[in-house]
Order: C-alpha cells, then sequence, then structure tokens
C-alpha cells in the first residue's frame, strides 16, 4: 500500500477529499496539520456556545492506494485543477504490510483498577483474583480504562456501596463507569451524552456486559440520583455545575474527572454555590473532585 500526502487549506478539504474517491482511493482520511504546534486550534467550543471553527487551517488529507503509480497519478492529476490552487502534495510513502489487529490487540492488556476489579478486553482471559470485570474493546467512544480519570472513577466506585441506587453517567463515552456502577450494585443507571456514537458504544457495551441502563443524549438525565458521576473536562463540568448539582439527590454523591490538579481551585469554585467539591484521588496530574450534597 502506498500513501499520497496532501497539504490543504480547510476551504478545500471536501473537495479534495470527493476528488481523491473518485480517484479510486482505498480509504481517505483527515488531520490537524498543525496539531501539537503552536498554531493547533480548538474545533468544538463549549456546550452551548457556537463552536470556534468550522475546520482545521490547514489539514493534512491521506489517501491510501494498493500501487506507487496509482499514488503518484493521483497526484499528478489533482495538481492539474483548479482547485487544488493552495493545496501541496507532500509525497508519497510506502506503507509496510501490518498485521494491523494483532497489532492493536497487543497494545491493550487488562488493566488492574483494584485487585479484584479489571478491565479485560474480549481477546485476553480475565486474570485469577479478578471478581469483577467489564468486558470492552476500544472502539469509537472514550473509555478503555487506560486513562488515568476513568481509572479514579472506577477506584471511587469500587469503594461504594451502591446496591439499589438511581446513578447517572453524564458524559458517557464507551459507558465504563455506568458499568463500574452497575456491576457494584446500581440498578437504574441513566448513561449520557452528547457523542451519538458514545451512545450506542454504551448501549452495545452493556449488553456485552449483561448490564441493563438506558443510554442517550443529554436530555435523558431526569430527576434526582444518589450518585452522578462526570468524567469530562475542566471547562464543560464548569458549565455544566448548576446542571449536574440539580441533578444530585440531597446526601447523593457528585464525583467529577478530566480536572488538572492547577485547575482544582477554579473547579472549587465554580461548584460553590451548589457544592462543596474536595479532591478525593490523584493519578499523572489528574485529580478526582467529589462533594456530598
Ligand atoms: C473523557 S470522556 C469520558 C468517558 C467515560 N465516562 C470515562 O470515564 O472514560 C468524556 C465524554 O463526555 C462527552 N461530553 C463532552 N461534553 C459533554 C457535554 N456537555 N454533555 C454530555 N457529554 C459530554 C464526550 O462526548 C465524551 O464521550
Amino acid at each position: 500500500m502506498f500513501e499520497l500526502r496532501l497539504l490543504v487549506p480547510q476551504d478545500r478539504v471536501d473537495a479534495v477529499s470527493d476528488a481523491l474517491e473518485a480517484l479510486d482511493a482505498l480509504s481517505v482520511s483527515v488531520e490537524d496539520a498543525d496539531a501539537q504546534t503552536d498554531s493547533e486550534q480548538a474545533l468544538f467550543g463549549e456546550p452551548g456556545m457556537p463552536p470556534p471553527r468550522g475546520g482545521w487551517n490547514r489539514s493534512r488529507v491521506i489517501a491510501l492506494f494498493p500501487t506507487e503509480e496509482a499514488a503518484r497519478e493521483a497526484g499528478a492529476l489533482l495538481q492539474a485543477q483548479d482547485f487544488f490552487d493552495g493545496c501541496q502534495v507532500a509525497g508519497v510513502e510506502d506503507v509496510p504490510e501490518q498485521d494491523w489487529v494483532r497489532l492493536t490487540q497487543s497494545q491493550f492488556a487488562p488493566v488492574e483498577i483494584t485487585p479484584q476489579f479489571w478491565i479485560v478486553p474480549t481477546w485476553h482471559q480475565p486474570p485469577d483474583q479478578a471478581r469483577q470485570v467489564i468486558r470492552l474493546d476500544p472502539g469509537l467512544a472514550f473509555g478503555t480504562g487506560t486513562h488515568p480519570t476513568t481509572r479514579m472513577c472506577l477506584r471511587w466506585i469500587a469503594r461504594q456501596q451502591l446496591a439499589g441506587q438511581r446513578v447517572l453517567d453524564y458524559g458517557c463515552g464507551s459507558g465504563i463507569l455506568a458499568i463500574g456502577a452497575a456491576k457494584f450494585g446500581a440498578t437504574d443507571i441513566d448513561a449520557v451524552d452528547i457523542d451519538e456514537a458514545a451512545v450506542q458504544s454504551t448501549q452495545a457495551n452493556a449488553l456485552a456486559n449483561d448490564v441493563v441502563l438506558h443510554a442517550g443524549l443529554p436530555e435523558r438525565a431526569q430527576g434526582k440520583y444518589q450518585t452522578v458521576l462526570a468524567n469530562i473536562l475542566a471547562s464543560p463540568l464548569k458549565v455544566l455545575a448548576p446542571l449536574l448539582c440539580a441533578h444530585v439527590a440531597p446526601g447523593g454523591s457528585l464525583v467529577l474527572a478530566g480536572i488538572l490538579e492547577r485547575q482544582t481551585e477554579e473547579l472549587k469554585q465554580a461548584y460553590a454555590p451548589y457544592a462543596r467539591l474536595d479532591v478525593a484521588d490523584t493519578e499523572d496530574g489528574w485529580v478526582l473532585m467529589t462533594a456530598r450534597l
């Protein structure tokens, strides 16, 4: 396989991608050409605010072709088109043959949350000491158990008595926290996300784990819950403060993650009108903050 790599300004990405597909590219992918540099710009805004940008300033468009000749020919044909003005062919590269399935699988080993509680991909056997297991394969939605924010939430869940509780997982991603809550006894669980792919992923993962929960878009969250979990990021968590706190039943718990250590004070202040947040756990520069309402 050979990759044709192009640099394309924002307003040409659709035209160039369509042309590559018409030229029989096996796949076309688009990345931020300025990622990890000072010019990187966010595409998504805060909830309720307009998005800051419709696309990246410069995209790296990568098209896969079965032969080097086909990749070079596609590059030459594109350069002759009017819409290619301002675009650039960055090169053609050989893509070595790989067993992608095996490679991906080798990167995801079982993750220990506590000595008895593990996240285990379906291609692994659970370790002997595991008493609670979430079976989860990496997919489109965030939450495989490898990120410190997810792990801290799961460790918190493993320390609770959730039997019979109504639980809300706000920003559910793969559904890993909602499934964890079910494994530790919660019986009425809503898992919501703004991303439809996350909702679908949560439903599929719940089924695979034999867990009953209700997944949906954020409007599905209704009423009060004994436990509200939200592993998002500091900025959306600040905007969501009144909404999340309003969902916590009197005496219930609010559990927030996605917060860097240096953001602890600003989160405390944002939640001060509704709840008193404390740091309950830390890992790799991230903190878990909890409050009892
Ligand atoms: C860091 S992931 C967490 C996934 C999972 N709960 C975990 O702990 O691993 C954050 C998730 O929150 C979702 N999200 C971001 N902003 C949101 C909002 N305002 N309302 C609901 N979900 C949101 C994202 O789509 C993403 O799936």
